[in-house]
């Protein structure tokens, strides 16, 4: 039973959804998992896992930011077995090419925490990458689909509010599509421990533009995100 998740052995599938919300797992859950069983609250970040097209899949709240997002990478893999690790979350664009409600599968994380620092002693910029098995298949889950998905590198931020929106348009400049928070430290971890991980976004804001996705918009963005996420996941 781990310290943050508090699981029996066995009550979570090798296949896990990760959204950053606690209450996001719970929508899915209930929205599209069959009898679907909460196996933990610890700290209110709910868990559950029930069966997505007759296979067991868990959807698992990892919080916000990278400290925290590792915790739970970290007690998914290395005590309860998971090895496919898919993050469903929420983006701001950074990109014109990006609208509200797209959706995005991050290729690669550029980041600005200090954790892959720590761990290559500041000798290595480390590039926190997606499994490309993962990758390839959610693009063409989302073809299959008829949802257009935007692959490209993001930008895992620590802070939400900067202070700095000038490196935004460097990285823009660059290529990054969008910023989030966890994605560098879930890529690191799974590839630490030969796990496959892969984050879908939906673009929640457009941090240019200004704009913000409304509540149903929300709902809807976040729906075709999931199916992506779950057909994926068992695939
Ligand atoms: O929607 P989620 O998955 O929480 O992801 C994004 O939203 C939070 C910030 O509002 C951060 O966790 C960020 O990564
Ligand atoms: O991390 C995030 C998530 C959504 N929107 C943002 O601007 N940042």
């Amino acid at each position: 039973m781990s310290v943050h998740i508090g699981a029996e052995q066995g009550q979570i599938a090798e296949r896990v959804l990760m959204p950053g919300d606690p209450l996001r797992a719970k929508w899915i859950a209930e929205t599209f998992l069959e009898d679907a069983v909460c196996y933990t609250q610890v700290r209110g970040m709910l868990g559950f896992t029930g069966r997505w097209k007759g296979v067991e899949v868990s959807v698992q709240g990892s919080g916000m930011g990278m400290p925290s997002a590792a915790i739970y990478t970290h007690e998914l893999i290395t005590e309860y077995g998971a090895r496919t690790l898919i993050r469903v979350g929420s983006c701001g664009a950074l990109t014109d090419e990006l609208r509200l409600g797209d959706v995005v599968a991050a290729i690669g994380s550029a980041t600005d925490s200090n954790m892959n620092r720590v761990r290559f002693d500041g000798l290595i910029d480390y590039a926190p990458v997606a499994d490309f098995g993962l990758l390839r298949t959610a693009v063409d889950v989302a073809a299959g689909r008829g949802t257009p998905i935007t692959v490209g590198p993001i930008l895992a931020a620590d802070a939400f509010y900067t202070d700095r929106p000038d490196l935004y348009d460097s990285l823009a400049d660059y290529g990054i599509l969008a910023v989030e928070m966890e994605s560098a430290a879930l890529y690191t971890i799974a590839a630490r421990h030969r796990a496959r991980a892969l984050t879908v976004l939906t673009v929640s804001d457009h941090i240019k533009r200004g704009e913000k996705l409304g509540a149903q918009e929300r709902e809807q963005g976040f729906t075709r995100m999931v199916e992506i996420g779950l057909d994926t996941a068992i695939a």
